[in-house]
């Protein structure tokens, strides 16, 4: 049986500036990957592109087996394959509940809204709490548990989630982490970018480390690097 995302040789960027250059990554239903690197190096950028938002220039994505190379972002999700993108790019006057009702406008979504509500605010019970709390008025964390909590209700088959922990205190950190956990729990796939090496690998099985829009090197999470190793091979590769 094949992967059930497999990125073979992707190149991308915006315009005339490449950015994504031969890159291949891929994971197995099941499977929790994770991708770091420096930042600016490409790894919004790689998400964008397997959800359709950015045309790839050269080859191919599929996802469970169907090629999904240029397809609509909107044919994407109803496919089950579902970003997350960072929690600012919610619209700011409307209240949780109204959001996570219209991120369960897709075809896909349609299916299961209740359940897929109440899965939400048992993940997290913060937003359920602030059900009618404008989302411009909400913390970070808060915000990104919404952004998650809108993928969530597209009933994801793999869900990519860029940075969740991007500018969180240690504590609302451990609580998003907790709640990424559960989702991976239950069965659910996923792509985690992350500055976070150590978050990336208690959630995750893999690592890819990207870098100028490659990936340089590959860890598994059972043979990875201790914490010395993982910062000398971020700063110390990265600086160049
Ligand atoms: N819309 C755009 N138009 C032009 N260039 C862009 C655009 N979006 C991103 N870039 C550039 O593409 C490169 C890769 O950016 P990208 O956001 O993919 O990196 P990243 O690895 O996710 O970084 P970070 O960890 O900071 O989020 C950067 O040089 C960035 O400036």
């Amino acid at each position: 049986m094949g992967r059930l995302l497999d990125v073979s040789r992707v190149t991308a960027g915006y315009g005339s500036i490449t950015v994504l250059r031969d890159i291949s990554i891929g994971l197995d239903a099941g499977e929790c990957v994770g991708l770091f690197g420096p930042n600016g190096h490409g790894k919004t950028t790689l998400l964008q592109t397997i959800s359709g938002l950015l045309k790839p220039t050269g080859g191919t994505i599929s996802f469970d087996g169907a090629d999904i190379t240029g397809a609509r972002p909107r044919d994407i999700v109803n496919a089950g394959l579902v970003q997350s993108p960072q929690g600012n790019t919610l619209f700011g006057e409307m209240h949780v509940l109204e959001t996570l009702e219209l991120a369960s406008i897709s075809k896909r979504a349609r299916h299961g809204k209740a359940q897929n509500l109440r899965r939400v605010f048992e993940l997290f019970p913060r937003l359920d709490e602030r059900r009618t709390q404008k989302a411009k008025t909400l913390s970070g964390g808060e915000r990104q548990m919404l952004s998650i909590g809108c993928a969530l209700m597209c009933a994801p088959r793999l869900l990519m989630l860029d940075e969740p922990t991007l500018g969180l205190s240690p504590r609302l950190k451990k609580e998003l982490a907790a709640a990424v956990g559960n989702i991976a729990k239950s069965g659910v796939p996923l792509v985690i970018v992350e500055q976070d090496v150590e978050f990336l690998l208690s959630l995750t099985q893999r690592l890819y480390m990207i870098e100028h829009g490659e990936v340089v090197r590959e860890i598994d999470g059972d043979n990875a690097p201790d914490h010395d190793a993982i910062m000398q091979l971020y700063f110390g590769e990265a600086a160049h």
